[in-house]
């Protein structure tokens, strides 16, 4: 059975893409046709993939959003930052979109005892630059459906991201499942 009317993101529809090894980071500009949002990024990605969550920027006509990280040192605004507002200061992850296309351009963790404390969230498809790492897996799948998603179609998205091999998950991957619970021993002196 084929899956191909499933639309995950576009940047995985025809096949994810692998990136470089070489790659040392790039440029993400916003969508406004003048005055864009421009980000600098000294650094490869680092856990890319796809997030069927309702808070992550997602293009238009997506299922999911495609998120990695990066230091926090590492990026800087280096056009435009006065467009930028953090779409909810309640949330964990500080989502700076921009106030005239309405895209996401990096979300930061403030809270020092965050386990993903240091890294900022970016989406890449947002850079012309090649050699950006690619996603490895999807996270938070079921929530798909907290934005309108067809809970009869669940089968046949997670047939489709097998099929593109993205581990399908309905929170995050294993490894960073146990990262997070290793933080949060480590906090409670427990390890
Ligand atoms: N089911 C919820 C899940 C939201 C969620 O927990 N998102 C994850 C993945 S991005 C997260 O870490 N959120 C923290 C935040 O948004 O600050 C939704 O879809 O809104
Ligand atoms: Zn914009
Ligand atoms: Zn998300």
């Amino acid at each position: 059975m084929s899956h191909h009317n499933v639309h995950i993101h576009p940047a995985v529809d025809d096949g994810v893409k692998r990136g470089s090894d070489s790659f040392t980071g790039g440029k993400l500009h916003c969508h406004c046709g003048s005055d864009r949002v421009e980000v600098t990024i000294d650094a490869q990605c680092a856990h890319n993939h796809v997030c069927g969550c309702t808070k992550c920027w997602k293009p238009e006509g997506a299922l999911f959003s495609m998120v990695a990280v990066v230091p926090r040192d590492k990026l800087r605004v280096s056009s435009h930052e006065e467009k930028l507002k953090v779409v909810d200061p309640a949330a964990a992850i500080q989502r700076h979109a921009c106030t005239g296309c309405g895209v996401h351009m990096y979300g930061r963790i403030e809270n020092t005892g965050h386990p993903f404390h240091g890294l900022d969230f970016i989406h890449t498809e947002l850079s012309h630059d090649e050699g950006w790492a690619g996603p490895e897996f999807a996270a938070f799948v079921s929530s798909i459906i907290e934005s309108g998603a067809d809970p009869e179609n669940m089968g046949a998205v997670r047939s489709r991201l097998q099929e593109l091999g993205l581990p399908p998950y309905d929170c995050l991957s294993p490894p960073l499942m146990d990262a997070i619970a290793t933080h949060t021993a480590k906090a409670k002196g427990v390890l």
